[in-house]
């Protein structure tokens, strides 16, 4: 493993233009990181999470501060270059329910076979990679051919984790991997998680819902009004959150804590939203 970070955002700001005046939508963020770490970006609707995932992304240009992306400054990159290191497979970008990431009209074979084809490797590479992939997770060659509705859950999930993975990425962010979704899906996408996870490859994962980044991410980083308000690990995040903010989401995910804590969650936050209001 490299020491150097995989993902490192200095001083971040972005600002969306809108009819009634520009909206400063992420203020001087900063947050670093490792290889193989999984960090969970927390918040409440509209707090900025995915504007910071689309700024890594290079879908929207910050108005200061500074991404690099493994090793790779890409703050001033243009739409071209962005696209060419998307094409390396470096970053890759999971949207909301993973599960139904794949496209139900391609084969398993073509939805594996496509990531490694944009990076430019040949028919007949890729085959040899996909075949190497479906052996590390799992699955029988004899479900190439076959579409994502003929498989089980747990088949789309490993096709979903092989697809994820194909390409070797250093880094993978995943928009609500699993606060959207019902009981029993989110238990596939949290297993998909762990899987990624234990691949070793670096994940960033948004979510408005500590409960659920909690037992997964290394270090949670809080967002509110735009700005990160708290870095931590994870568990010094819920047994001692430093923002009122950050006092307010735990104390709003009893089961994060024993019960027998949550009187005094309820009266942590009331204190917390005091905080949090104006005077
Ligand atoms: N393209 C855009 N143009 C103008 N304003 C935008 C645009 N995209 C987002 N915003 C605003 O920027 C702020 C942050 O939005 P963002 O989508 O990053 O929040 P979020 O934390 O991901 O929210 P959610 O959990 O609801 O997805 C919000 O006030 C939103 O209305």
């Amino acid at each position: 493993m490299s020491a150097d970070p995989v993902l490192a955002v200095t001083g971040l700001d972005v600002h969306y233009r809108r009819r009634t005046g520009r909206l400063h939508a992420l203020k001087q963020a900063t947050l670093t990181v490792a290889a193989g770490e999984t960090v969970g970006v927390i918040g409440e609707t509209g707090s900025g999470k995915s504007t910071l995932a689309r700024a890594v992304l290079g879908l929207v240009r910050p108005s200061a501060g500074r991404i690099v992306v493994a090793g790779t400054d890409v703050t001033g990159f243009s739409a071209r270059r962005w696209r060419a290191l998307r094409r390396q497979g470096v970053l890759q970008y999971v949207f909301q329910d993973p599960l139904r990431s794949l496209d139900p009209d391609l084969t398993v074979e073509e939805s594996l076979i496509e990531p490694l084809l944009i990076q430019g490797r040949s028919r007949r590479e890729s085959a040899d990679r996909v075949r190497a992939y479906l052996e590390r997770v799992h699955l029988d060659e004899t479900l190439l051919s076959r579409l994502p509705g003929e498989l089980s859950g747990g088949q789309r999930q490993r096709v979903a984790v092989a697809r994820a993975l194909v390409t070797d990425p250093r880094l993978i962010i995943l928009d609500e991997p699993v606060s959207a979704l019902d009981a029993a899906t989110r238990v596939r996408a949290l297993e998909f998680l762990k899987e990624l996870r234990a691949a070793g490859t670096a994940l960033v994962f948004i979510s408005h819902d500590l409960g659920s980044v909690a037992g997964l991410a290394d270090r949670v980083a809080v967002l509110y009004q735009g700005e990160i308000v708290e870095t931590a690990p994870a568990t010094d995040v819920i047994r001692s959150p430093r923002h009122a903010y950050t006092r307010l989401l735990v104390s709003s995910a009893p089961t994060l804590r024993s019960a027998a804590a949550n009187r005094a969650d309820r009266a942590a936050r009331r204190q917390a939203l005091r905080d949090l209001l104006p005077a």
